[in-house]
């Protein structure tokens, strides 16, 4: 992992799902002493504080088929414009959530820098579905589609241009629930999926070095958007969609600890970590942990 200094942006969103909670996700991944391992690995860190998310109570749901569409895309704005100029400053942008439907802003933050950049998407889900295919109308099921640039025009054009990334440069690894519109999508447009069978088979270290080579290859730069989900539902229990099944404390290091060695990240996110559903904060002490292998931390 190159030695830039990090800059931390809380996104405490919960408008893109169904379960509260996830709002408070990035305090409990503070909580874990995500700052002060950043410290200890060498790090020149900094906290950019939250950024401000209206509570659902205070505002209308809308009666459009995704939920809260309004509200989101004014916040992921306002993400996206931190987030540049934390890249601008020549900086690491890491961001904490909240729910995924953070990944909008948070790219097209990034994207304005990196235009050809590659994407490593690490969740049990796609994140591939659009207000017509989506089973809940939730945006936190959408953000990889409107990355693409597929979806809800308000929200494929944060930013002011779209796409903010190309479907060759982009890998799933560890999905295991896609709904119907997603797997088409994905056959469409040649997406790269390890999912769970695949890292079942071939083993999570086969998996990273093809996922590595595909996202940086050719690329200006690689983001890293982990949701904790990813993980099985035994050793990150708070999250707000699990799905037995995923992959494990150990392979998920191996697979952050495989990036830290490639040395390709440029940005990351860890996402969906809800305090609420969690056992005595172990998810966000996983988040911390894998954020430390992704810095360079190894066992000697
Ligand atoms: N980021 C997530 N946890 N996404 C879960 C999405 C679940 C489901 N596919 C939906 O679109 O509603
Ligand atoms: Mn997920
Ligand atoms: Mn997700």
């Amino acid at each position: 992992m190159n030695q830039k200094p990090i800059s931390i942006v809380g996104m405490p969103s919960d408008l893109g799902q169904g379960r509260r909670g996830v709002d408070m996700g990035p305090s409990a991944i503070r909580y874990a002493s995500a700052q002060s391992l950043i410290k200890r690995l060498g790090y020149e860190v900094e906290d950019l504080g939250d950024i401000a998310i209206p509570s659902p109570e205070s505002i209308d749901m809308g009666s459009s088929s995704l939920k809260y569409l309004s509200a989101i895309k004014q916040v992921n704005e306002q993400l996206a414009g931190v987030v540049s100029d934390v890249v601008e400053r020549g900086r690491f942008p890491l961001v904490l959530g909240g729910d995924h439907s953070m990944a909008i802003g948070t790219i097209a933050g990034i994207a304005k820098h990196h235009k050809n950049m590659g994407v490593i998407w690490f969740d049990a889900h796609g994140d591939l579905n659009t207000g017509e295919t989506s089973p809940s109308g939730n945006i936190h099921g959408m953000s990889l589609a409107v990355s693409l640039g597929i979806g809800h025009p308000d929200l494929v054009n944060i930013g002011g241009f779209a796409p903010k990334i190309n479907p060759e440069k982009t890998v799933i690894v560890g999905a295991r629930e896609l709904d119907l519109g997603e797997r088409e999508l994905i056959k469409n447009l040649g997406i790269k999926v390890y999912s769970m069978h695949d890292i079942d088979r071939i083993g999570m270290a086969q998996v990273m070095e093809e996922a590595i080579s595909i996202v940086s290859q050719d690329t200006d730069g690689v983001h890293l958007s982990l949701d904790l989900d990813g993980l099985d539902p035994k050793d990150a229990p708070g999250v707000g969609t699990p799905v037995p099944g995923g992959i494990s404390y150990r392979e998920s290091h191996l697979a952050l600890e495989m990036l830290a060695e490639a040395n390709i990240l440029t940005s990351a996110e860890f996402v969906e970590v809800n305090p609420i559903l969690d056992r005595e904060n172990q998810t966000a002490k996983v988040a911390v942990a894998l954020m430390g292998s992704m810095l360079g931390q190894t066992v000697i």
